[in-house]
């Protein structure tokens, strides 16, 4: 399980830490780590070319230290110091005493030099802002990120991606300006080779190795295609004369970066929740972890990893039939959508419930007869219910759900069961014995409204956390935000980021597949919170398998590589 703790508890930690440790001695814990990953990476480490892109604060500090081991090792490591004044003293010197260059970015033609080193370099090391980062990248460090975006040099962060929000993963939008529209305006590094985005982000993060596991890229020199990540957030920077003695004031001309996009980001004694939330997820890359002795409290994120899926999920004793091992009631589906219900019914039924019953509409339970023969039709007994997927928002819909929320069992509530329960209120879900809502963004909106609380579709994915968390206290229930990142929480403050999951996934049919594969380990008495954790992974698993090689898949092929993901965990 991968763990995530706030700044705030990053911060307590370290001073803990700090105070039983000599001075310095945390910061060469991270700086020995975050060197020997770039070592590995690089493969051979005599000749290798590596900048430093250094901030003001201690970010800067473990990228000058572990400059300085690398140079020590024989590569050839210039620093670009974006805050001169401010750059880490001892580990300035250090790095100097090494053999290392120092580029200060008050010096003349500063931008033009630290470009064409990004340009040329085989590893870039982001040093520019950890956790005291506030807001987007500032000039000239945006332009410096978009210059390592399009080098072939592997791009490694320190700690973070600079740009994110380590508490949300939130990348701030580039700030508006009179060129910040007008596009790249020829400020091309040397070596730039546009090209699709190599491995080292596609390894096997969140899906139950460590990066390091499965190397991202073949290592050496001269690694290829780290660059070319083509979705850069363009704008221009404007020209202007660089004020005596501030870095930040010296611009230049062409593209910028609101934040690092990262091939493999180090991060040193907990993850941070923004490296496991998108946007900030993505920017991160790979992510590996490096223990520097912290001892933090529990944590205010979690992703779970293969182990921890299998541990949850059911599993039939000898003597189980088919009602202890849970029956799961499907009320979806109508006249106007009976395909949201023969798809939840196909996904219920690789969910490792004992049954699924299917009740609504006749001519929509003859389609999913005769889809999935093994379902039973009609009311009867069962021990959870999911409502909602195509069930339409007319009287005869009202009425199934206020008969699902008054039976005494456990009930998940999806798509148009949403925008009923926005309608009716919180206390609707009173006598449910654990409540699971997996809204999307739209319908996060309307739960919100129903709250009192008016928000924004794009309010609503810039907060994903923050969301999730709101609406599972408000609800009293456990809520799964479908996304890019699809987030979980329940009411008693456990919170959980899914990893898993691919932009495939983004289908029709794709919620009735998560609804009926919740719905059926709900049944199976799995906690709400330990039901929406499992379906999310394998769920994104599934989607990862049914679209492997880059071919689109549809719902239903999601569905039917359920069977797949569960093996793949199983096996961990
Ligand atoms: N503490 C420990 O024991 C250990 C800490 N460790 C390391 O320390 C890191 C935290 O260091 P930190 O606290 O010095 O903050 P850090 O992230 O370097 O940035 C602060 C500076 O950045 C500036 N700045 C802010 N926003 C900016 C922006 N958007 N764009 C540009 N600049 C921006 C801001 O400037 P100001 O706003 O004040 O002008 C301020 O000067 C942590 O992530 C880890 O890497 C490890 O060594 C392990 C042991
Ligand atoms: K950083």
């Amino acid at each position: 399980m991968r763990e995530a703790h706030s700044v705030e508890q990053v911060r307590a930690a370290e001073a803990a830490l700090m105070a039983v440790l000599p001075g310095g001695a945390l910061m060469q814990r991270a700086a020995a780590g975050l060197a020997a990953t770039c070592a590995g990476l690089l493969g051979r480490v005599p000749g290798s070319r590596v900048v430093l892109l250094v901030g003001s604060g201690d970010n800067g500090g473990d990228a000058l230290f572990a400059g300085e081991r690398l140079a020590r090792r024989g590569s050839r490591v210039d620093a670009l110091l974006l805050a001169p004044k401010r750059a880490h003293t001892a580990g300035l010197a250090a790095l100097r005493a090494a053999g290392g260059r120092i580029h200060p970015a008050d010096a003349p033609g500063f931008l033009a030099d630290a470009q064409a080193l990004v340009g040329g370099a085989d590893l870039v090391l982001d040093g520019i802002v950890g956790i005291g980062g506030r807001g987007a990248l500032r000039p000239p460090a945006d332009v410096l990120a978009a210059a390592a975006a399009r080098s072939r040099a592997l791009v490694v962060a320190v700690d973070l991606p600079s740009g994110i929000d380590a508490d949300t993963g939130a990348v701030a939008a580039p700030p508006p300006g009179p060129d910040r529209a007008a596009g790249p305006a020829g400020l091309d590094a040397p070596g730039a080779a546009p090209g699709p985005v190599a491995g080292a982000a596609e390894a096997v993060e969140g899906v139950g190795g460590a990066w390091h596991e499965a190397p991202p890229r073949p290592a050496g020199p001269g690694l290829p295609g780290a660059a070319a990540r083509g979705d850069l957030t363009a704008h221009g920077t404007a020209a202007q004369a660089p004020a005596e003695g501030d870095a930040h004031a010296v611009f230049g001309t062409g593209m910028a970066l609101t934040a690092v996009r990262a091939d493999v980001t180090v991060t040193f004694g907990t993850y941070k929740p923004g490296l496991l939330v998108d946007p900030g997820a993505e920017y991160a890359g790979v992510v590996e972890l490096v223990g520097i002795g912290l001892t933090p409290p529990a944590p205010v994120l979690r992703a779970a990893q293969h182990a921890d899926v299998a541990r949850l999920l059911p599993v039939p004793a000898r003597e189980s039939d088919k009602y202890a091992r849970g029956v799961l009631g499907l009320v979806a589906g109508s006249e106007r959508y009976p395909g949201a219900a023969v798809l939840a019914t196909g996904a219920a039924l690789r969910g490792g419930a004992g049954a699924v019953r299917y009740v609504g509409p006749r001519p929509v339970g003859d389609a999913v007869l005769a889809a999935h023969p093994e379902v039973l039709v009609g009311d009867g007994r069962v021990q959870a219910y999911a409502v909602g997927a195509g069930l339409d928002t007319g009287s005869e819909a009202r009425a199934r759900l206020a008969t699902v929320l008054d039976a005494g069992v456990p009930v998940l509530v999806d798509a148009d069961g949403l925008t009923l329960l926005a309608e009716l209120g919180k206390s609707a879900l009173a006598r449910v014995p654990g409540a699971l809502l997996t809204p999307h963004a739209g319908e996060a909106v309307r739960l919100l409204a129903g709250l009192g609380l008016a928000t924004t579709r794009a309010d609503v994915e810039a907060e994903r956390l923050a969301t999730a968390a709101e609406l599972a206290a408000g609800y009293g229930a456990t809520v799964l935000l479908k996304g890019s990142t699809t987030v979980i929480a329940d009411p008693y403050g456990e919170t959980w980021a899914n990893p898993t999951g691919t932009p495939y996934l983004a289908t029709a049919g794709s919620g009735d597949v998560l609804t009926g594969l919740a719905g059926a380990l709900l049944a199976t008495g799995l906690r709400p919170v330990d039901a929406a954790v499992c379906a999310a992974y394998l769920h994104g698993l599934a989607g990862r398998l049914a679209s492997a090689d880059g071919v689109p898949c549809a719902a239903s092929d999601v569905a039917a590589a359920a069977p797949r993901a569960w093996a793949e965990v199983r096996r961990a």
